[in-house]
Parts: structure tokens; sequence; C-alpha cells
């Protein structure tokens, strides 16, 4: 759903991504530096319990995955190596985003259910993009579902912020259990698409 945003989003960061480009910052650097920031606040901050704060870093961080995109496009130097960097750097962004929460459950936090619905989330969230890339390696495609990557960061996102300004932590916990319901409901889309293809070219 968000996805549709992608318009607004590069015109929003076009003038940093042409101020960075200009003081010779490559986009390959800022996926490295965004991914490692997120992942550097998840996994240190969630587990000790600093909600609000590592989810608002966590958000500036992650919309560094917008702005690689538009100064590649910028600098005319988008690159296959950059797709792949991009794509794989995501996915560990998201594992330690979800990893970080699991840990504050199982340890402090003490909410045995959120966690196993956040474990959930971690592992159909990594399903999702497996699908596609597994599909597109295949010559079909499959972008398509209820709970692509930005959708389920801005859910995830938004209901821990939520909990960590004070409202009650169910909040989190029903949000992460639809999360892992949409993620699932994302599989399965993916795979008719796929299935849909096969059948077409048969
Ligand atoms: C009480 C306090 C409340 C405060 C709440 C704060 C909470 C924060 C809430 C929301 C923040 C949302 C952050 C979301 C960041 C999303 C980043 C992102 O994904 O953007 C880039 C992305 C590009 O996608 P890619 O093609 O690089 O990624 C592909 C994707 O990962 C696929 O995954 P799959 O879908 O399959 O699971 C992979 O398959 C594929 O391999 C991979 O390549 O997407 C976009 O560009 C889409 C638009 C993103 C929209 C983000 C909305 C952000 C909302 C507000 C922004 C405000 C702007 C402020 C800018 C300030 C700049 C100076
Ligand atoms: N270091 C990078 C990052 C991205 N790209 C190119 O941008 C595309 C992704 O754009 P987003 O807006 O979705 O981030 C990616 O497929 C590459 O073509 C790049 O070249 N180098
Ligand atoms: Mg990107
Ligand atoms: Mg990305």
């Amino acid at each position: 759903m968000l996805n549709r945003l992608r318009g607004f989003m590069t015109r929003v960061m076009t003038p940093l991504a042409d101020a960075l480009l200009k003081r010779g910052v490559s986009p390959d650097a800022v996926t490295i530096a965004g991914t490692v920031a997120v992942v550097v606040v998840a996994l240190w901050l969630y587990p000790t319990g600093h909600l609000l704060v590592a989810t608002l870093l966590i958000a500036a961080f992650a919309l560094t995955d917008s702005l690689d995109g538009v100064m590649a496009r910028r600098a005319g130097r988008s690159s296959s190596w950059g797709a792949f960097l991009d794509s794989t750097l995501d996915r560990l962004a998201d594992a330690a985003i979800f990893s970080g929460l699991v840990l504050w459950f199982f340890g402090r936090g003490d909410d045995a259910l959120a966690g196993g619905l956040a474990l959930a989330c971690l592992v159909l969230g990594s399903v999702v993009p497996y699908a596609r890339a597994r599909a597109e390696g295949l010559g079909m495609t499959a972008s398509v579902g209820i709970a692509e990557r930005a959708d389920r960061l801005a859910a995830v996102l938004t209901a821990t912020a939520l909990v960590g300004v004070g409202l009650p932590s169910v909040i989190l916990t029903v949000v992460l259990g639809l999360l892992a319901v949409a993620s699932a409901i994302t599989v399965v889309q993916r795979m008719a698409t796929v299935r849909a293809q096969v059948r077409a070219a048969s």
C-alpha cells in the first residue's frame, strides 16, 4: 500500500539526495550506513526497553532506504550491485527490528505472547521478500500483497512508538498479531500470482 508513496518520497528526498551526492557521498554508503544504524539501534535499544527513542531513530534511519535509490537514480548510477546490496541489507534491518522486539518481550518486557507474535512476524516477514526474489530469479514477478515491506515497517514502528509513549502494550500485541496474519496472506498472494504466471505460460 505504502509503495504508492514512492513518487512523494522521491520528491521529498531529492534535495537531500542532491546535497549528499554533491559532497561525494555514494548511494552504497547510504545503504550501508542506514542499515548499520537500524541494526545497532534495534538490537541495543529495543532489548533494553527504550521503545520510543529506538522507534524514532529506526524510522529516521529506515527512510535511507528511499534515499539511496533516489541518489542512485539522480546520479545515473543505478546498478545491479546496488539493487542486490539494497535488498540484501533490507533483510538484515528487518530481522534486527523484529529480533530486538523478540529479545525485549522474552526478556525484561516479560510478554511471551507478544514475543511469539514478533517471532512470527520475523519469520513470515522474511518469506515475503524471499517469494518475490525467487519469482524474479525464475523470470516472473511477485511484487504484490497487502503487507509489503514499507507497510510492515510502518505498522510495527507506529504501534511500538505508541506503546513507547505510554499506551497499553496490548496495542503492540494486537498489531503484531495482525501483521503476522497479513504477512502470511501476502505470502499466499505471491504464491498465487506466480502460479497464475506459470499456468499462463504453459
Ligand atoms: C506517537 C509518536 C508516533 C511516531 C510514530 C513514528 C513511527 C514511524 C512510522 C512510520 C515510519 C515508516 C518508515 C518506513 C520506512 C520504509 C522504508 C522503505 O521501505 O522505503 C523504501 C522502499 C524501497 O523499497 P525497495 O524496493 O528498496 O525494497 C524492496 C522491498 O524491501 C521488498 O520487500 P517486500 O515488500 O517484498 O517484503 C523486497 O522484496 C525487495 O527486494 C526490496 O528491494 O519503499 C518505498 O520507497 C515506498 C515508500 C515508502 C513510504 C514510507 C512512508 C513513510 C511515511 C512518512 C514519511 C515522512 C517523510 C519525512 C521525510 C523527511 C526527510 C528529510
Ligand atoms: N546503493 C544503491 C541502492 C539502490 N540502488 C538502485 O535503486 C533501486 C532501489 O531503489 P529504492 O528507491 O527502492 O531504494 C535499486 O533497485 C537499484 O537500482 C542502487 O543502484 N544502489
Ligand atoms: Mg533503497
Ligand atoms: Mg530497499
